[in-house]
């Protein structure tokens, strides 16, 4: 680790079982503090599991997660994201009833009791997301790429330390990625630690500092992106022979 620097998140073991199917099978990684890791894999390969492990969603089958020195495992969702670990959804999920504000208000809420100040922290995510001008505009009439980062912004009113992104760039015209691609940078930057599970290569190759490769549950790979992209295991069971 201390190339990367000290670990904030200790996978060890992780084990999810599903009536007879594993659909996360023994997955041990050390997050370092200020990472960001991408991860990839098959539909199924039990990328979005393992989130929700580590989110605190489903308890795990066997295994521990270990954050920033404390063992969390079996911890519900809100106390995980209150610990400052938080995920985005593939699917998004905000309220309808709600503008993009109220939205992100809800969020900041739980930090920041007061209305006042709730209300400007909320607009500071906003803006940090660039939704400015979405900001009193209901979700049903945004377009994807912002509803994306009102997810984005939902995850950030928490103040994560870990952020776990859920394919956030899915469902963007390939113009609308760079943009985003850029504001993950930033926000890493800023110092975020980063889970990333993406399907786009040439997004997660352009942000991920270290690659996981998930295959039936198991970790296939783990390493630099380039040299684990160039393995030969990861090219015939993800990328297929024509990748690159
Ligand atoms: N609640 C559940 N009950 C039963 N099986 C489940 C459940 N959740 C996930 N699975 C199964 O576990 C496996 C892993 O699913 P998961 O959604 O984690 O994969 P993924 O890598 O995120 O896929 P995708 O890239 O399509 O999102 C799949 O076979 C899925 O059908």
């Amino acid at each position: 680790m201390s190339e990367r620097g000290t670990s904030l998140l200790s996978i060890e073991g992780l084990t999810k079982r599903f009536a007879g199917l594993t659909a996360v099978d023994d997955i041990g990684i050390e997050v370092a503090e200020h990472e960001f890791l991408g991860i990839v894999g098959p539909n199924g390969a039990g990328k979005t599991t393992l989130f929700s492990l580590i989110a605190g969603e489903q308890r795990p089958t066997e295994g521990r997660i270990v954050f920033d020195g404390t063992d969390i495992t079996g911890w519900p969702a809100d106390r995980v994201a209150k610990a400052g670990l938080v995920r985005t959804f593939q699917l998004m999920r905000p309220f309808e009833s709600m503008n993009v504000l109220e939205n992100v208000m809800i969020a900041t809420h739980q930090h920041t009791p007061a209305p006042h100040a709730a209300r400007h922290k909320a607009l500071d995510v906003i803006e940090r997301v660039q939704l400015g001008r979405y900001a009193t505009a209901m979700p049903a009439s945004l377009p994807t790429a912002a509803l994306k980062r009102l997810e984005l912004a939902r995850a950030l009113a928490l103040d994560p330390q870990v952020i776990l992104l859920d394919e956030v760039l899915a469902g963007l015209v390939p113009a609308e990625r760079a943009p985003m691609i850029e504001l993950l940078r930033t926000l890493h930057g800023e110092g975020l630690t980063v889970m990333f599970i993406e399907h786009i290569m040439a997004a997660v190759l352009a942000l991920s500092e270290r690659l996981l490769v998930m295959h039936e549950g198991a970790q296939l790979a783990l390493g630099d992106p380039r040299e684990v992209t160039e393995d030969p295991v990861v090219v015939e069971a993800y990328l297929g022979e024509d990748y690159a």
